[in-house]
C-alpha cells in the first residue's frame, strides 16, 4: 500500500511542468495542477502568440525592403485580422493541452495548489498527499510599485488587444519591451520606451543592442533614456497619463510594465513546507532540488543562473523526470541560444562577446558585415552582421552573435556545432542545401 495519494505532484502546466509530467508518467503516478490556462505562458501568452504577430509584421518589413527590387506597393498590418490569426492558434491551446494529458492517462486538476506541508498540498477543497513535488509555476510581470501602478498593463494584455491602440508605452527595454514595441511600431502605433538607464537588452552585446535601438528608432519608436516613470493616472478615453522623473507627462492608450518577471511563488505558501526562496524563485541546488529534499523547482519558478526561456524550462522538466525516475547526475546545461525577435532578429549563443574581448590571447573574434554577401543581398538585408568567436588554441567555435533576418537559424547551427564540439573541418564532410543560411557556415567558421 502506498503512503501517499501520488508519487509526484507537478504544480504548473507550462513547458516545464508538462515536460516533467510526460517524462514521469510511464513510471510514476502523477498529478498536474494548473490554475490558469493549460499550456502555461509560452503557448497562451508568450513565445507562440508573439511570434505569430511577429510573422505578420516581418512579412510587411520584407515587402518594404523589396520596394524597387521587384515589388511595388506596400501592404499594411490589419491589427484586428492579425489578432484573429493569433487566436486561431491560441484558442485551441488549453483544450488541446488538457486532451493530451487525458490521452496520456495523466491525472490533472484545475486550481491553485498551496503547500500545507512538504508532502501535502491543498487545491480548492481537495487535499492531496504526495511523495515528491515539482514546482513549475512560471513567472509574472514585475509591476513597478509607483502611484497608479494598478493602471499598468502587461504583455498578456498587449497580446489580447483586439483593436489597434493609437499609442503604447513600455517601462523597461528588455526582451518583452523590444519585441512588443517592434510589433506595435510596425503596425503603425506610436511607441514610447522608457528605460531607467541607457542600456537595452542586457543579455546581448552592447554594440549589437545599440543597433537594435537604432533600427527601432527608424521604425518610429521614441526612446526615453535615463527615464523612470514616477506615477500613472487615468487619462481621458480610458488611456493613461504617465509622469516621468524629468517632470514630463506622456499620454498613452496603454502603458506596459516590461521591467522583468518575478517567479509565481506568492500563492504557494512555501513557508509551510520550509522551502527557501528569493524574488527570483525557489532556491535550488545542482539537482534542481529545493532546500526541502522532496521538492524540486524548474523553469521560470526557479532561482537560477541560466536564461528563463521555454527550452530551458523543458530541459529542466525532462531532467527532473529522469532524476525522479532514478538518474543521479547533477544537471548540465548545453549552450543556451537566445534570440530577440525585433525585425531582424538578434541572436547569440555560447561565450559572450565581452568575455571574449576581455581575453583576446585566448579567443579570436571575427565580426563581419555581411549585408553585401549573396545570402543577405538577395533578401535585401543590407545591415546584417555576424560575429564568431573561436578558441585560438583548439580552433573550436565557442560563441556567435548575429543580427540578421533568420539569425535564429544561423545561431541554431552554431549551437549545434558548439554543443557537439565540431571542428571546422567537420563542415567539409557536410553538404547543406545551397543557397541557404547553412551554406554560409564555412565563411563564418573555417
Ligand atoms: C511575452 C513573452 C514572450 C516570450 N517569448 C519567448 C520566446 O520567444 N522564447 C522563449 O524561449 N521564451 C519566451 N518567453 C518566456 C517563456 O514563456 C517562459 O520562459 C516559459 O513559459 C517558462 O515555462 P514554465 O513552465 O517555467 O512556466 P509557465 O509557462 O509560466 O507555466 C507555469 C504555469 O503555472 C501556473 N501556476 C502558477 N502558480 C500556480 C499554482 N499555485 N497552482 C497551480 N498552477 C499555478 C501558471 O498559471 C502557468 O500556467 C516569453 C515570455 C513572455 C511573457
Ligand atoms: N525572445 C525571447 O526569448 C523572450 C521574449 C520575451 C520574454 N522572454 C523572457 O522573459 C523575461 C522577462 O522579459 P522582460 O523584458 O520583462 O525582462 P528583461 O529582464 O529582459 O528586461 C527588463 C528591463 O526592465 C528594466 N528594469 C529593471 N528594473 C526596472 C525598474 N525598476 N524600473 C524600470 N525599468 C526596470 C531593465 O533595465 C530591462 O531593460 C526575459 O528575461 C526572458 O527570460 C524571452
Amino acid at each position: 500500500m502506498t503512503k501517499y495519494d501520488y508519487d509526484v505532484v507537478i504544480i504548473g502546466a507550462g513547458p516545464g511542468g508538462l515536460a516533467a509530467a510526460y517524462g514521469l508518467a510511464a513510471q510514476q503516478h502523477v498529478l498536474v495542477v494548473e490554475n490558469n490556462l493549460w499550456g502555461g505562458t509560452c503557448p497562451n501568452f508568450g513565445c507562440d502568440p508573439k511570434k505569430m504577430l511577429y510573422g505578420v509584421v516581418e512579412a510587411q518589413r520584407q515587402v518594404r525592403r523589396y520596394q524597387g527590387s521587384g515589388l511595388d506597393g506596400q501592404p499594411r498590418v490589419n491589427w484586428a485580422q492579425m489578432m484573429a490569426f493569433k487566436r486561431s492558434y491560441t484558442d485551441g491551446v488549453p483544450v488541446g493541452t488538457e486532451q493530451g494529458l487525458t490521452q496520456a492517462g495523466i491525472d490533472h486538476l484545475h486550481g491553485t495548489a498551496t503547500f500545507r506541508d512538504a508532502h501535502t498540498l491543498v487545491v480548492g477543497d481537495r487535499t492531496v498527499t504526495t511523495d515528491k513535488v515539482v514546482v513549475a509555476t512560471g513567472a509574472h510581470a514585475n509591476i513597478t510599485d509607483i502611484p497608479g501602478h494598478e493602471l499598468l498593463a502587461t504583455s498578456t494584455d498587449f497580446l489580447a488587444l483586439a483593436d489597434r491602440p493609437q499609442s503604447i508605452g513600455f517601462i523597461g527595454a528588455g526582451y518583452v519591451a523590444v519585441e512588443l514595441a517592434n510589433i506595435a511600431a510596425e503596425a503603425g502605433v506610436t511607441v514610447h520606451i522608457f528605460q531607467h538607464n541607457r542600456r537595452l537588452l542586457r543579455a546581448f552585446p552592447e554594440e549589437y543592442a545599440a543597433r537594435v535601438a537604432n533600427q527601432l528608432q527608424d521604425k518610429g519608436v521614441q526612446w526615453h533614456w535615463d527615464t523612470s516613470i514616477t506615477s500613472v493616472r487615468a487619462g481621458a478615453d480610458q488611456g493613461v497619463i504617465a509622469t516621468t522623473d524629468h517632470g514630463d507627462d506622456v499620454t498613452l492608450d496603454l502603458l506596459v510594465a516590461a521591467a522583468g518577471r518575478d517567479a509565481n511563488i506568492g500563492s504557494l505558501n512555501l513557508e509551510a513546507a520550509g522551502i527557501e526562496y528569493s524574488r527570483h524563485g525557489v532556491k535550488i541546488n545542482d539537482h534542481l532540488q529545493s532546500t526541502v529534499a522532496n521538492v524540486f523547482a524548474i523553469g521560470d519558478a526557479a532561482d537560477k543562473q541560466v536564461p528563463k526561456l521555454t527550452p530551458t524550462a523543458s530541459f529542466e522538466g525532462r531532467y527532473v523526470a529522469d532524476l525522479i525516475n532514478g538518474a543521479t547526475a547533477p544537471i548540465q546545461y548545453p549552450p543556451v541560444p537566445h534570440t530577440v525577435f525585433a525585425g531582424p532578429e538578434l541572436a547569440q549563443v555560447g561565450l559572450s562577446l565581452s568575455a571574449a574581448q576581455a581575453d583576446s590571447d585566448r579567443y579570436a573574434v571575427l565580426t563581419q558585415d555581411v549585408g553585401s554577401w549573396y545570402t543577405y543581398h538577395r533578401i535585401r538585408d543590407d545591415d546584417a552582421r555576424v560575429t564568431t568567436i573561436t578558441n585560438r588554441q583548439t580552433g573550436l567555435l565557442v560563441g556567435a552573435v548575429a543580427l540578421a533576418t533568420n539569425a535564429e537559424e544561423l545561431i541554431n547551427y552554431c549551437t549545434s556545432i558548439i554543443t557537439r564540439g565540431l571542428p571546422a573541418s567537420a563542415l567539409k564532410q557536410w553538404i547543406p542545401v545551397y543557397p541557404s543560411v547553412a551554406s554560409d557556415l564555412g565563411y563564418f567558421y573555417s
